[in-house]
């Protein structure tokens, strides 16, 4: 990466109250990795370093904002496709344990090879599979203190796949765009339906781009009925309380 990329990455991680230049080898490294794999497979759509470092590096920083990432938590990335936002957030956050979760095969193999390379092999432990299933097996299910994610599916879908990985008192974080009424509302009541509660709806500037995010919270209150999540592809086609909305991956 040039210096210029890397002024950038500290610019949009200083606008987040983080110092990255420690991590810099391993950004850098990152980035190799990912144009490496990208020649292979389609891992990313962005391809510039300048898209790479602000939308996907300092992209992926922001699910740090408030500090619902603190401390030595085992925190889930369903559907980490490419590894985001998990490798950004586990440079900046040592203390916390990643669980990548991925239903295709080959972007968590890229996972777990990157991991391995960046030397975090020890806390980026991938699984491959739908959340629609680990969310019914006990290794999985009310396990873990967060989920985190990324640019998957509109927020009821979310709350309906990820609640049921939160132990109690866990927290959901979900960083969306620029997030409708309708949508906050079928996220609203869908997070009710699965035993959580939306607490934080924190809407703000992506560092340098300015283009529109929300962080959603949703904590998890209560036990999940076992009936969710849904069979495979059920949550997605069928919205909890949003069924007439089309397919959204922000
Ligand atoms: C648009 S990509 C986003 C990847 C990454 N979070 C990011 O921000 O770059 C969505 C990913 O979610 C995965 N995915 C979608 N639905 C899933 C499910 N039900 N269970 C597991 N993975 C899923 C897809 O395979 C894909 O890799």
């Amino acid at each position: 990466m040039n210096s210029s990329s890397l002024e950038l990455l500290q610019r949009g991680a200083e606008e987040l109250g983080l110092d990255v230049t420690a991590q810099f080898p391993a950004f850098e490294r990152l980035f190799e990795l990912l144009q490496e794999g990208n020649s292979r497979m389609n891992l990313t759509a962005l391809k510039t370093e300048e898209d790479i470092v602000l939308k996907h590096f300092v992209d992926s920083l922001t699910c740090l904002r408030g500090g619902y990432l603190e401390g030595g938590l085992s925190v889930v990335d369903l559907g980490t496709g490419a590894g985001f936002p998990t490798f950004p957030l586990a440079l900046a956050r040592p203390e916390l344990v990643f669980i990548p979760v991925d239903s295709t095969r080959k972007k968590i193999d890229f996972v777990r090879e990157t991991a391995a390379q960046l030397g975090l092999q020890e806390r980026v432990m991938p699984v491959v599979g739908r959340a629609e299933a680990l969310g019914h097996l006990s290794e999985h299910r009310e396990r873990y203190d967060r989920v985190v994610v990324r640019a998957v599916a509109s927020l009821p879908v979310l709350a309906e796949l990820a609640l049921p990985l939160l132990r109690e008192g866990g927290l959901l974080v979900a960083q969306k765009g620029d997030i409708s009424a309708d949508e906050l509302n079928a996220g609203r009541r869908a997070a009710g339906e699965v035993g959580g509660k939306v607490q934080v709806v924190d809407p703000f500037g992506l560092p340098i781009l300015g283009d529109a995010r929300t962080l959603v919270i949703i904590e998890k209150l209560k036990p999940t009925s076992p009936k969710y999540p849904r069979r495979e592809g059920v949550p997605t086609a069928q919205p909890l309380f949003w069924e007439s909305q089309p397919k959204q991956s922000r």
